[in-house]
């Protein structure tokens, strides 16, 4: 193992890490709170605020993916689709395997520009996480409960709500609506059964209502759905502890790109519809497990230096002030400021374990556990 790689795997590394993005992150959601009288007088100019102050905190995230990590996605997609990406507003369907998969969708977003302004559904439990969670509010992200009664109005709300968003966006919906375990699939399969559905391999049985919801509220504003199908490569089980280890990992992603207009309006056809959808992607899926790739010719825009200027930014910027700090309690601190300090290191790095917690498949949530859910 080489200096650098080792050096990648040490505490202090890490506690340097997890201090930055933590008090950048909520050196940002500050920020963005002081944004709010703006949202009556100026809409549009707070909603590209907070998009910068967003990506902000975001890139900062594929720049530990990238450059940390080493980790660079391969993009099956069609070349010509590929000149729409960036340049119109998508709805994007994706596979909920991988605890690191919203890393790479974040990627995927900064490849084509659109990383500070993209959405997704996302249950309402994550809108708690400091940093990442507090910073969604701002940029519009949509939550639910997962139960529908209670969601609609305000589901229906936040999407209407984007009709008029200033910037290219790209909304994400994992309509199998949580991650893939075992036991989910064994269960969401009698579902299939139930329904006279084809059985899934790779995928949950997709829930369809939010995606027809999603589909009629954004038409109009959005082009196409893009049907993205995510796996590593050598069967690799990636985890975000391992990204911040500096461990490389080999994600390939095929797009496809549907335009609106082919999505059935009728509600009963376009849940006919998305479930051909994720037959469709199950067999890629199986093809990949044979033959270790997608279908269509390989295009990975290069990355982009943004991310980790911006990531290199903060860490100088919050170093500074650390290590002078460090200077003053070694020099002429008293007993009781060293424990201080000590027990803020200790908070910083339980908090940021906890929210790597969140990543967790193991920790995943009960929904899709009992047969009436
Ligand atoms: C590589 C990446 C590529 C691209 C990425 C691109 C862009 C990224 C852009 C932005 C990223 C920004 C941030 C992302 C970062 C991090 C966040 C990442 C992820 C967070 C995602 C989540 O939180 S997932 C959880 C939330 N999302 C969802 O739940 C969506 C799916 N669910 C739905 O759509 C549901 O329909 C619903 C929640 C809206 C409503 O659900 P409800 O259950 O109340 O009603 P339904 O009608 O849907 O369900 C009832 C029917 O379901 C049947 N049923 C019962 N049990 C099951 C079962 N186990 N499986 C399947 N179906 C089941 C039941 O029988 C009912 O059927 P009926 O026929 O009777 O209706
Ligand atoms: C420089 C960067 C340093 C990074 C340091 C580490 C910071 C920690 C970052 C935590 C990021 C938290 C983002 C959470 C996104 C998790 C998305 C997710 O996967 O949610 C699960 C739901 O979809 C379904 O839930 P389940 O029903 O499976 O339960």
């Amino acid at each position: 193992m080489g200096l650098v790689q080792w050096l990648k795997g040490t505490f202090l590394c890490h506690l340097i890490i997890c201090y930055g993005f933590l008090v950048s992150g909520l050196l940002v959601n500050l920020l963005q709170i002081c944004t709010l009288p703006l949202w009556p007088i100026n809409k549009q100019l707070a909603r590209r605020i907070n998009c910068k102050l967003g990506y902000s905190i975001t890139s900062q995230s594929v720049a530990l993916l990238e450059w940390w990590s080493g980790t660079e996605v391969t993009f099956y997609t069609d070349p010509e689709n590929c000149q729409l990406y960036g340049k119109e507003n998508a709805i994007v369907v994706l596979n909920h395997n991988f605890e690191i998969d919203f890393l790479c969708g974040w990627t995927f977003c900064d490849r084509f520009g659109v990383l500070g302004a993209s959405k997704c559904l996302a249950k309402k439990e994550l809108s708690y996480l400091p940093v990442i969670g507090w910073m969604w509010y701002f940029l519009e992200m949509v939550f639910i409960k997962r139960k529908w009664e209670e969601d609609e109005r305000s589901f229906v709300q936040s999407l209407q709500n984007l009709r008029d968003y200033p910037k290219k966006f790209w909304f994400l919906l994992h309509c199998e609506g949580t991650r893939f375990t075992e036991e989910k699939h064994r269960i969401s399969m009698e579902v299939a059964e139930k329904k006279g559905l084809p059985k899934l391999k790779h995928h949950l049985l997709p829930r369809t209502k939010g995606f027809w919801v999603a589909v009629q509220n954004l038409r109009g504003t959005v082009a196409a759905v893009y049907c993205c199908t995510l796996n590593f490569r050598n069967n690799e089980t990636p985890t975000l502890l391992g990204v911040i280890n500096g461990k490389k990992y080999h994600p390939d992603l095929y797009i496809r790109r549907i335009p609106l207009e082919s999505v059935p309006e009728d509600e009963a056809e376009c849940s006919v519809w998305l479930h051909k959808l994720y037959q469709e992607k199950d067999q890629f899926q199986e093809d990949y497990s044979q033959t270790g790739c997608f279908p269509g010719p390989v295009i990975t825009p290069p990355r982009g230096p943004w991310a980790l200027i911006n990531w290199l930014g903060w860490t100088c910027l919050l170093l500074y002030p650390l290590c002078l700090l460090l200077v003053q309690l070694v020099n002429y601190g008293s007993i009781l400021t060293i424990l201080a300090t000590v027990a803020f290191c200790s908070a910083v790095s339980v908090g940021v374990r906890w929210m790597i917690g969140q990543t967790e498949i193991k920790r995943s949530s009960s929904y899709g556990v009992p047969l009436n859910n």
